[in-house]
């Protein structure tokens, strides 16, 4: 069964308690908060204020997403605001090991990130400690862009790479995620979809979770 992580990067955030809840009415498994810093991608959004104003309209797991350079300095406020899964990139930290053991201490859950250009070998040393391995199938930075098609492939060796040193680790795949992709990031092996635009797209939550899953139904896979 694919997870499904909407990206409140889409939603609008006038009405934040009615859609993180209509999301999770609708079987959502996580709320995705892609917090971004404009250095490390080209845009901005918000800090742990509003993961904590999301944690406390929802009991669903919070999957905070920093796109973020030394991501190590934000990671107890994170922690605090109470994020359940907390990922950094491996391009955004001089220590990503670091990082990685930081939130595990904080008692949550670790993910590594990596862009669309980066070598999937980041992996390797830090994937028996992860709890999530998160691979971007667009560049950081904005909803509503295109999935790029090498993430096939690359989500295909990752599945590979985590079954053999951590089937444990979650592998999520991240960015264009929608009803004409969604069959082929899960036939290659993803645990869990983060989609933005796909969800939060002004129609219901409900209605367009429902699209991608009949995909998945289709194949006896979802
Ligand atoms: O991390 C992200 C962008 O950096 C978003 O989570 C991602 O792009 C989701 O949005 P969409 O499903 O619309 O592509």
């Amino acid at each position: 069964m694919l997870k499904f992580a909407p990206s409140i990067l889409t939603a609008d955030l006038a009405r934040l308690k009615e859609v993180v809840q209509e999301a999770e009415a609708a079987g959502v498994d996580w709320i995705h908060l892609d917090v971004m810093d404009g250095v490390f991608v080209p845009n901005l959004t918000f800090g742990p204020i509003l993961v904590e104003a999301v944690r406390r309209v929802t009991s669903l797991p919070l999957d905070v997403h920093l796109m973020i350079v030394n991501p190590e300095r934000y990671l107890e406020d994170f922690a605090r605001a109470g994020a359940d899964h907390i990922t950094v990139h491996f391009e955004a930290t001089y220590h990503p090991h670091r990082a990685v053991q930081r939130v595990k201490e904080l008692g949550k859950k670790a993910g590594l990130a990596i862009n669309p250009g980066t070598p999937l070998e980041a992996f390797e040393p830090l994937l028996p400690e992860l709890d999530l391995a998160l691979l971007m199938s667009v560049n950081p930075g904005f909803g509503g862009q295109k999935y790029i098609p090498t993430a096939t492939g690359r989500l295909q060796r990752l599945r590979a790479m985590r079954d053999q040193l951590n089937p444990a680790c979650l592998l999520v795949v991240d960015g264009g995620v929608n009803r004409d992709t969604v069959r082929e990031v899960y036939q290659a092996g993803a645990d869990v979809a983060v989609a933005g635009s796909a969800l939060f797209n002004g129609r219901p939550v409900a209605e367009n979770l429902k699209a991608l899953k009949e995909v998945l139904y289709a194949l006896g896979g979802g």
